[in-house]
Formats: structure tokens, sequence, C-alpha cells
């Protein structure tokens, strides 16, 4: 399978190549030139196999410069107990006859980012290799929370990477913080920016997109490259969980094979709900995509209008990994979408940076309102939905997962669709702690330790292990610069 780029389909490159670099020079993003189909066979074939192994055989129909023995040994290291505290590694939760909850924080930061940044390192490592590479890859990441911790953790101690993490200063919680600052390994780097995730994440994409700073790291011996879902190895092992969740749902008995599902997906950067398009286009049974999103509803005014406009303001809430108003991923969507018209790409994109938005032609809305329905839920809707899950059905959410049930239930009102929903669940309670028992109508303590004894004192809901291990943990990483200084940081870091 070979890649190319979405604002340049005349470039060409094996996805070993893809991995390592991240994002294309031109500041597109890399893609597959070709979707690969699977069909019941296939889907029959892995209903009895556990997770590692419908991942090696999923991610084998893309990554075809790494065998399937590679693959299976990935992911037999990214998904065992020693890292996940459940065998099932992205379990399915029963609701009701008619709703399922994918749960994907078994992993060891407690969010959905683990299930594609344990096997990232792996990738990218093996892809160091296959090119014959010597320089090291310095990876930078932007994060509302989650992604950066989750990728420090998939990479830390990883030979020839140094991975550099920015956070908005005061865009995620206290947890996730903590999580961050404390994080171990020899390459590794924190620092909090001044301003949002959008700063952050336009300061890592100005980065790479400079050509004297790329020279210069050169120079001293590093390339850059990414661990944000702008890189396709991200988004692949994303594709897989739905596929699995799939599976499971044969296996239980709950659906038989052709049965469409919907999914519904509380999304930020677009990449988790792309993932959930891929499998789809590869022949997945899959009815309506739900894009949820919180108060920063940009999503749902594209969804529903085709306008694209980032010039609005930027809210700060009580889903901090979801406060994001450049959706990186809705590139690879819209490329997808148009035909794989690069030139169109280029335009949007374009207008995007300059005037901060774009419309898309009517064929892109429709095809758009087929597949997707968007909506969005405000905080007093995500605090009613953690309260009424808990109290009517005994089962603790966060805030991410409160605005996914929030607007499934809004989308079922709406449109009286019965289908058999997926909401997806990102992140476990505990990260999101003072929110959460805010929302359950405590008063939530201050410290970020403090809050998970107040937690597991009310709710009983076992605290996950790496979360308790961060009691007494020394913070390493005190740094907090303005935007502009991020390029510094860079050099300074790889001193
Ligand atoms: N929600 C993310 C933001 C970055 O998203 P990514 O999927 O592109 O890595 C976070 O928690 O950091």
């Amino acid at each position: 399978m070979k890649y190319y780029s979405t604002r340049d389909t005349a470039l060409r490159m094996e996805s070993a190549e893809a991995v390592k670099m991240g994002l294309s020079r031109d500041g597109g993003l890399l893609t597959p030139v070709a979707i690969p189909q699977i069909d019941e066979a296939f889907i029959t074939g892995l209903v009895q196999e556990n997770y590692q192994v419908r991942a090696a055989k999923v991610m084998g129909l893309y990554l075809t410069d790494y065998s399937y023995d590679e693959l299976l040994g990935f992911a037999n290291n990214a998904y065992g107990t020693d890292k996940y505290d459940t065998t099932a590694v992205a379990p399915m939760r029963k609701v009701d006859d008619n709703t399922h909850c994918l749960e994907l924080w078994h992993g060891p930061t407690s969010a959905f980012k683990d299930m594609a940044l344990q096997m990232l390192p792996q990738l990218l490592s093996a892809a160091l290799k296959k090119t014959g590479e010597t320089k090291t890859a310095c990876i930078l990441v932007a994060t509302s929370g989650d992604t950066g911790k989750a990728a420090m953790e998939g990479f830390a101690n990883v030979p020839q990477t140094k991975i550099m993490v920015f956070y908005p200063q005061d865009g995620v919680s206290a947890v996730q913080e903590k999580q961050m600052v404390t994080q171990e390994g020899d390459n590794v780097g924190v620092c909090a920016v001044v301003g949002n995730f959008d700063d952050a994440q336009s300061g890592v994409k100005r980065i790479f997109s400079d050509e004297t700073i790329r020279e210069e790291l050169a120079g001293k011996g590093y390339f850059l490259s990414s661990a944000n879902s702008i890189n396709w190895g991200r988004i692949l092992p994303q594709v897989v969980y739905y596929i699995s969740a799939y599976c499971d749902l044969l296996k239980t008995g709950d659906i038989a094979m052709g049965d469409k599902v919907n999914f519904c997906v509380p999304t930020g950067n677009f990449g988790d709900i792309l993932a959930a398009y891929y499998a789809k286009r590869m022949g997945l049974p899959v009815g309506k995509l739900i894009c949820a999103s919180n108060k920063n509803d940009v999503l749902t005014e594209f969804l529903n209008t085709g306008v694209y406009n980032r010039n609005r303001p930027f809210h700060t809430t009580s889903s901090p990994s979801m406060d994001i108003l450049i959706s990186s991923n809705l590139e690879r969507l819209l490329f997808d979408l148009s035909g794989e018209d690069d030139a169109l790409i280029r335009t949007y994109m374009t207008a995007l940076a300059t005037e901060g938005k774009y419309t898309v032609s009517d064929g892109i809305l429709a095809s758009l309102k087929d597949q997707y329905w968007g909506g969005y839920c405000d905080e007093d809707g995500t605090f009613t939905t953690i309260a009424d899950y808990y109290k009517n059905r005994g089962y603790l959410i966060d805030t991410h997962t409160a605005v996914a049930v929030n607007v499934m239930e809004q989308y079922r009102k709406a449109t009286n669709d019965e289908t058999i929903t997926v909401f997806v669940s990102t992140a476990s309670p505990y990260k999101f702690g003072d929110n959460v028992l805010s929302a359950l109508g405590e008063t939530p303590e201050t410290d970020s330790m403090a809050l998970i004894d107040q937690m597991y004192a009310l709710t009983g809901v076992a605290v996950p292990a790496r979360l308790a291990a961060l009691r007494g943990k020394e913070r390493r990483f005190d740094l907090s610069v303005e935007k502009a200084e991020m390029d510094n940081v860079v050099h300074n870091f790889l001193q």
C-alpha cells in the first residue's frame, strides 16, 4: 500500500515512510492511496480471535511493508495484561438492548489514546529500521490533555526517539496535568503554553513546516515526527476497535452479520470518528456516525451547514480534551469525500489558515449529511447526563463520554432511528474527578489525588492502578512559555 498527501496526490511513499514522517512536508495529511475492503468472511474470521490478532489482521491490510508476525508481536506488546486491566482490551458494555458502550480507557493512561499510542512507537521504531534512518526522531505533540500523556508513556526511553509535549496552561484537568508533569523517561519533555489547544497545535504545525528549523535540527542529527492523529500510525490502530466492537456484538448475539450499527463518538480533533469512517468505508456495516461535540460546536455547525468557521469564542469546558476549534483530521475526510481532490483541499486549508473559515461544495455537504449526524452538548447537559447515568444505571462515566451519551439521545429523539448504537467511552471518570463529582452534587477537592480518593469513597468504582500510583510522584517539569517561544523550547530540548 502506498501513501500520498491530501494536498499532493502525485506524492508516493511506503507506509513505514508515512509513519516516520507523521505529516507531509506540504502540510497535508498522509493517507493510503486506496481503502482496503473487508467482507463478511473477513469479519467472521475475526470473531473468535482476541484483540491482538484482530489488530494485526486489520492493520496488515494497510501496512503492507510490515509482516503479519511483526504486527502481531507489536499488538501483543501493546495490549498485554501488563498494560491493560482487562484481557478484552477494548471491552463492550451493554447498557440496554439498543445501546452499547465501547470502553477504550483500560490502558496505562486511562484514555483511548493508549489504543494507538502503545502501538505507534513500535511502528515508528520498525520504520526507522525499514527506511535505514540514522537520525533521531523528535516527536512533537500538541495535547489537550490525553494524547500528551499517552504519547510520552508510549515513547518513554524508546531508542532513537525524543518526545516534547505542549499543553494549554489552563486547559487540562488536574489529573491530566499531574500525569504529564511527573512523566518518567530520559527522552521526554513537557511544556505548558499560554493559550489554548489550537495555539499549541498551530505552533507545532508551524515548526513542522519551517524548513530552517528542519535543516538546523538535521544538522544536529534529528528529524521531526508526530504522535498526534495527523500521523497515519495513530489513526490505523483506532480503526481496529470499531471492527472489534462489531465482532464482539456478533459474538454475544446482539447483532447478526450484516446488521448495521451506529457509532457515536465524542470528538475534538476528528481523529477518532475518522477512524470509524474508515472502518465503514472498508465495508463494516455501519449506519450513522454521530459526531458529538461539547460547547465548542464548530463541527456541529459544519455538519449541518457545510461552513467550517473557527472564528468563534473558544470555550474551556469540563471535557477539555475536546476543547478544539481546528479539527485537523477533517482534512482526510474532505479529501475522501471530494474524490481525492488535492487542489480543492489546498483551497479549503488555505482559506482556513487565512480567513479562519471555508465552505464545502453542495456535493460534499450532501455526502457529509448522508454519513454523519452532528450535535453538541453544553455543560448543563454534560453534568445532567453524568448524574442520570450514575443514579439510574449505576454507570459512572466521564465528561467526554457524557457528551457522547447526551448527543446520542438527541439524535434518537430527532430521527427516531432505532439502530443499535455504540457510544464510545474515551476516558476513565477518574481523570476528570472535579467535574464528575460536581455533577454528582459533591464539592470537589482541589488536589488531584484527593479527588481520586473522594470519588472512590463516594462510588466504590475501582481506581485505575496507574492513576493510584501517581500519589507521591515528584513534579519533573514546570516550564511554561508564550506560543511564540515554542521553537526555542524545541531547540533547548535537543541541545
Ligand atoms: N484530544 C486530544 C487532542 C489532540 O488530539 P489527537 O487525537 O490529534 O492527538 C488530546 O487529548 O490531547
